[in-house]
């Protein structure tokens, strides 16, 4: 609104420059004609006219008077001459100045008394000379004789000049009003041409006044509303922040290019090895893992559950996600953590559980079919030797049965004992259910699996278990042993060796069979 009214201003002042100019020029002019007609009306021998026609009448009579002299004796030519001189002195400037056209209605008889006077003046001053008397009493005679008629013409002449220089002043001064009244005019229709621009500048310096106030007012409101919306961004600032802070999860805000960091969470902050100087390479405890980390980020938009072991000072697991954002036009990574520690612990336990059996600590059946099936695909691939064993407690219902499941269970535990002492390094072992139990030896020939079996067997027979009632009780075990052919299968393998272990059983316990040789169960390495 402020520049659509502020448009006719730069005219307006234009023109009233253009005013300005125009009635500084015009009071210019005024005074250069009033100095002009000062200079005119101050000039010597303005409007003498009416001085000389009386210095003429008076200079007529004069002459008239020395003639009268001449012709008494009392004077002589030289006087005579003088006066003519001064007379002719005086018709001049009355016959060459044109203040008689001043006149209202033409006198003639002013010029033909002047005419008439220079006529006599000249043909006098012809005759006389300085010495002649004789001419100057002629002369004289003359003055006297035609002079005095002459004389009651230049009464006309001074009046002529009266009335033409006064009419002169009159035609002067008229002309110096209507100059001034010009003058005056132009002025005032410039002062009355200022009056509407002046009067729209007053308007324009109203609006303007006006619209600075409305303007003071809406910066007013406007700070008001800034400094209102500070507060409010400072107040959300503060929220956001106690939700981060308070958040399960760590946060980091961070430049994806030069690695500025824009915001990081406190606790994320301790973790790093130098708080002060976070830097989110320096948080990973593998750098390698870092290094995967990035360039998953260069590739991808999002990165969620990305597992990492974080803080090197005390590691723990982290969970990571990550988004693209832009910031102060950047990219960033908005990276939450949250810390699984525990839930990798308990998923450890439960791995463990799983695996396990909880009585003996041996892996439990499943475990060991997995790990035995690996096992045998390798010793395949590689054409390596490989024994199964299938171990059992011998008559272990009765063991139950006399003495309790306790003691049943202290007996499985101190077998088991011996079987991962003598087995695990050598292979696989593990439990199979109630006192069954078997083992898997890569790298192992028949002859050497039975000289293991037997160490084995010996070994759980040397274990002494007190009863609460004081017995000593001691167990035996029974071992059946397969060797793995290529082809086979792990459950042919261990079907082989369980083939192998009923045949000990059924040989009396307490020894060891070797599969397919039933009629050399032991065989002689
Ligand atoms: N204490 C205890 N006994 C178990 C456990 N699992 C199985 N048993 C027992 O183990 C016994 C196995 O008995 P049988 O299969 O008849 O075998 P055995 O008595 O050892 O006889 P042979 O194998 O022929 O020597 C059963 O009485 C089961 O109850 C266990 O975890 N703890």
């Amino acid at each position: 609104m402020a520049l659509i009214r502020g448009t006719g201003r730069p005219f307006v002042m234009l023109s009233l420059l253009g005013i300005l100019v125009a009635m500084i020029v015009a009071t210019l002019v005024g005074l250069y004609v009033v100095n002009e007609k000062h200079a005119q009306f101050s000039a010597p021998g303005l409007h003498t006219e009416v001085w000389q026609s009386y210095q003429l009448h008076s200079e007529t009579h004069h002459l008239i008077e020395t003639a009268e002299r001449t012709l008494a004796g009392e004077t002589g030519p030289r006087h005579l001459i003088q006066r003519l001189g001064v007379m002719k002195s005086l018709l001049l400037p009355l016959q060459r100045t044109d203040v008689f056209s001043s006149l209202s209605e033409p006198r003639p008889e002013v010029e033909a008394t002047l005419d008439t006077l220079q006529h006599l003046a000249d043909e006098w001053s012809s005759q006389l000379s300085w010495q002649d008397t004789t001419a100057a009493e002629r002369v004289a005679g003359d003055i006297v004789q035609r002079l005095p008629a002459v004389l009651e013409d230049t009464h006309h002449v001074i009046v002529a000049a009266n009335i033409a220089v006064a009419n002169q002043v009159d035609s002067e001064r008229q002309d110096l009003k209507r100059t001034f009244r010009l003058l005056a005019w132009t002025l005032l229709v410039l002062g009355a041409g200022c009056i509407p621009l002046m009067l729209k500048l007053i308007r324009d310096h109203h609006s303007a006044k006006r619209l600075t106030q409305e303007l003071g007012a809406f910066n007013q409101a406007l700070e008001q509303r800034v400094a209102e919306r500070t507060r409010s961004l400072n107040e959300r600032k503060a929220l956001l922040s106690t939700i981060l802070e308070s958040s399960p999860s760590d946060v980091a805000l961070i430049g994806a290019n030069d690695q500025r960091v824009f915001y990081v969470s406190e606790t994320l902050r301790q973790h790093s090895p130098n708080p002060s100087a976070f830097q989110l390479r320096h948080l990973f405890v593998d750098s390698r893992q870092y290094e995967l980390f990035q360039q998953r980020l260069m590739t991808q938009k999002a990165l969620d559950n990305w597992e990492a072991q974080l803080a090197p000072r005390a590691p723990y697991w982290a969970l990571l996600s990550v988004r693209h954002l832009q910031l102060e036009s950047q990219p960033v990574w908005l990276i939450w953590s949250l810390d699984i520690s525990e839930r990798k612990h308990m998923e450890r336990e439960l791995k463990q559980l799983a695996s396990t059996d909880t009585l003996t600590g041996l892996p439990n059946r499943r475990t060991f079919l997995l790990r035995s099936l690996k096992q045998l695909q390798r010793a395949d691939r590689d054409g390596r030797l490989c024994a199964a064993l299938a171990i059992d407690i011998d008559l272990f219902k009765r063991i139950n049965d006399e003495y309790g499941h306790q003691v049943g269970d202290d007996i499985l535990r101190k077998v088991a004992q011996q079987l991962d002492r003598h087995l695990s390094d050598l292979g696989i072992v593990g439990r199979l259910g109630g006192e069954e139990f078997a083992a898997l030896l890569p790298d192992v020939s028949a002859d050497d699996a039975w000289q293991i079996a037997e160490t084995l067997r010996n070994a759980v027979k040397a274990i002494r278990t007190r009863t609460e009632h004081g017995d000593t009780l001691v167990v035996t075990i029974s071992v059946g042993i397969a060797t793995h052919h290529a082809g086979a299968t792990l459950k042919q393998l261990l079907m082989q060796a369980d083939d192998a272990l009923y045949r000990a059983k059924t040989n009396g316990r307490d020894c060891c069979e070797y599969f397919g040789h039933p009629d050399t169960a032991t065989p002689t390495a």
